[in-house]
C-alpha cells in the first residue's frame, strides 16, 4: 500500500510586504539601505480533519498570516541582536549605527526584530514563530509541519521549517 502525505499552501499578493532594511554580512560589512516587495508562502502539512477532509483551512492560514506580514508591511526592519550594527531605541526615533553611518528613523517607521539579521532566512524565522503561536492558540492547531517562505525578489527566497 503506498503511504501518503498531504500539504497546503498559501502564498497571495496580500501577504506581500513592503519595508526597508539592511544587512550585514562577511561579519563586518555592511549594505545601504534598501527596500524590497517581500512575498511569503506558508505550508503546513498534516494528515486531514476527520470533519473537513483538510490539512488546515485556507482561509485561517492567510488570516493567519496575514496579520504578521501586516504588522511588518511598510515600516523599516532592524534587527536587534546584530553583532555590527547598533539599534537604540528611543520613545520618538531609533538610532542606528555602523562604524561611522548613522541612520535615524522615526520610532513608528520601524519594526524591531529581536533577530541578528534582516536575512530573509531569519525573516522568514520569525514569521514561522509568530504563525506558529497563531495557530496553536487561535486556531487550536499544531501543525506536523510548518514551512515558511520569505522571497525577497522575484528568483530569490529562503524557507524555514519547523517539525512538531
Ligand atoms: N541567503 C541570503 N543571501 C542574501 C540575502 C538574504 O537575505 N539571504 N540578502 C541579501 C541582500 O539583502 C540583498 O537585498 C539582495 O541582494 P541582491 O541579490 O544583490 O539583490 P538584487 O535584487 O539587486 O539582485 P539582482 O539579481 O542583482 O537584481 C544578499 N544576499
Amino acid at each position: 500500500m503506498p503511504t501518503e502525505r498531504f500539504k497546503v499552501r498559501v502564498t497571495k499578493d496580500h501577504l506581500v510586504f513592503c519595508c526597508g532594511h539592511f544587512i550585514s554580512y562577511r561579519g563586518h560589512q555592511c549594505e545601504r539601505l534598501h527596500g524590497h516587495n517581500y512575498r511569503c508562502a506558508v505550508e503546513v502539512e498534516g494528515p486531514l480533519l476527520p470533519d473537513d477532509f483538510y490539512v488546515f483551512d485556507f482561509i485561517a492560514l492567510k488570516k493567519r498570516t496575514k496579520e504578521i506580514t501586516d504588522e511588518l508591511d511598510h515600516h523599516m526592519l532592524l534587527a536587534t541582536n546584530n553583532p555590527v550594527i547598533s539599534v537604540a531605541p528611543t520613545p520618538k526615533c531609533v538610532q542606528v549605527r555602523y562604524e561611522d553611518r548613522e541612520w535615524q528613523f522615526p520610532r513608528g517607521d520601524c519594526i524591531l526584530l529581536p533577530i541578528e539579521n534582516t536575512t530573509a532566512e531569519l525573516i522568514a524565522r520569525y514569521i514561522a514563530g509568530r504563525l506558529w503561536e497563531s495557530l496553536r492558540t487561535n486556531e487550536n492547531f499544531t501543525p506536523e509541519v510548518l514551512r515558511v517562505e520569505v522571497e525577497e525578489a522575484p528568483g530569490q527566497s529562503a524557507t524555514v521549517e519547523w517539525r512538531a
